[in-house]
């Protein structure tokens, strides 16, 4: 039986369509190319939750609300998180938003999308043996992000960078995690409890934990004239490319292209350096033929993951925080589709069907 519930629509949601064969992603009306690298993080939170809560400000007010929310969650939680001895980063900011206030309201939605934010700088430095960086509540938010993590202040094309890949993956339908936020929201268990599920479907390596390994593979093969044996060493063993492959896309996904152009800025900008880019490059290339001529009747192209990997290494994120800086933009998204749930949904209650051996038939 095919579970991964593949052509099932199991909910209508004004947040976001992502067309597969067009390779087309809207988010609330907008095209991603009117998105990113257009509007900031701030500006498509504001789009992503409107409609949700009664009291959501106008944008600019809700910049300086979420920039209050950082200095809240900085006093808060940091303290705490940085005795936290998790073995990933990622593992360690789940245990660190776990004593987050459950609640339904946008104070809660704020300091939930604050939270990766601040926690993620603040443990990638502890464990570096650094003291955190108080954010400055005044600041861009993607800007404050790589000050608390460098403590110094970003370069813009370095800002300009967090900010465009913020907005490119801050929603995109009924992912498994969004899928998850939703269960639990349907509950109504609290925006908390549903972006701590959603954050632990993220973290799975065939979902938002692919970006680390994508940086792993890029070690393994070395050099462009390696990209060819590797690969198909690999896939003689069985194993699957990270960074390759989608459910729902059947093209090059969309996301590529904006977050591949932020390389490239940082790249000029001296942040990444051009023999990674042109690694990458290659890889891409070897691995899209590889992949066509061994699966011919399903197309297998790079996805979101495969320059996340780059721009974040650019950034001075360690690979396994990767999956934090992915919920840093995704929270957004999740909230607006744990409110739409709550507020407009049911229980989210499917039917299995029993193959298990009956009473009558045991011996
Ligand atoms: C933000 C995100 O979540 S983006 C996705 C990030 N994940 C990755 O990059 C991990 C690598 N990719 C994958 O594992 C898959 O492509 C997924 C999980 C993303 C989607 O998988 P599904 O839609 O379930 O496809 P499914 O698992 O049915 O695979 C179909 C076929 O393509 C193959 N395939 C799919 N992806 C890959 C890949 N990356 N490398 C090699 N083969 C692949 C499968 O082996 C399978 O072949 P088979 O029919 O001969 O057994
Ligand atoms: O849509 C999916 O299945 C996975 C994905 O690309 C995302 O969550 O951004």
């Amino acid at each position: 039986m095919n579970n991964g519930l593949d052509d099932v629509v199991a909910t209508e949601t004004v947040m976001s369509d992502v067309d597969g064969l067009a390779g087309r992603l809207i988010i609330r009306g907008h095209s991603l190319d009117d998105l990113a690298g257009r509007h900031s993080y701030e500006e498509v939170v504001a789009l992503l939750l409107a409609g949700f809560f009664e009291d959501l400000p106008a944008e600019r007010d809700l910049a300086a609300r979420l920039g209050s929310a950082r200095a809240e969650v900085f006093e808060a939680l940091v303290p705490a998180s940085t005795r936290l001895g998790h073995p990933t980063v990622t593992e360690a900011l789940r245990a660190a938003m776990a004593p987050l206030a459950d609640g339904e309201d946008l104070a809660t939605a704020l300091r939930l999308i604050a939270a990766p934010a601040v926690l993620v700088p603040a443990l990638i430095r502890q464990r570096r043996g650094q003291p955190p960086v108080a954010p400055d509540a005044g600041a861009g938010h993607a800007a404050d992000i790589l000050r608390m993590r460098h403590d110094r202040m970003a370069a813009p094309e370095a800002a300009a960078a967090l900010d465009t890949y913020l907005v490119t993956v801050s929603d995109h339908g009924l992912n498994a995690s969004t899928f998850t936020a939703r269960v639990v929201a349907s509950t109504h268990a609290g925006l908390v409890s549903a972006s701590l599920a959603a954050l632990s479907a993220l973290k799975g390596p065939l979902h938002g934990g692919a970006p680390g390994p994508v940086l792993d593979m890029l070690d393994g093969i070395g050099a462009p004239e390696q990209a060819e044996a590797w690969l198909e060493a690999s896939l003689d063993k069985g194993e699957r490319l990270m960074g390759f492959g989608h459910r729902v896309y059947r093209v090059r996904d969309p996301r590529a292209e904006a977050l591949k152009r932020s390389v490239r800025a940082l790249v000029a900008g001296g942040e990444q350096t051009e023999g990674r880019l042109a690694l990458a490059e290659a890889v891409e290339a070897a691995a899209t033929r590889i992949l066509a001529r061994r699966k011919p009747d399903r197309p297998l192209q790079i996805n979101v993951e495969f320059y996340t990997a780059l721009l974040l290494e650019a950034l001075g994120f360690p690979r396994e925080s990767f999956t934090g800086v992915f919920a840093m933009g995704r929270l957004a998204g999740w909230i607006g589709h744990a409110r739409e749930q709550t507020l407009y949904g049911r229980l989210i209650r499917p039917q299995s069907r029993y193959v298990g051996p009956r009473p009558e038939q045991a011996a």
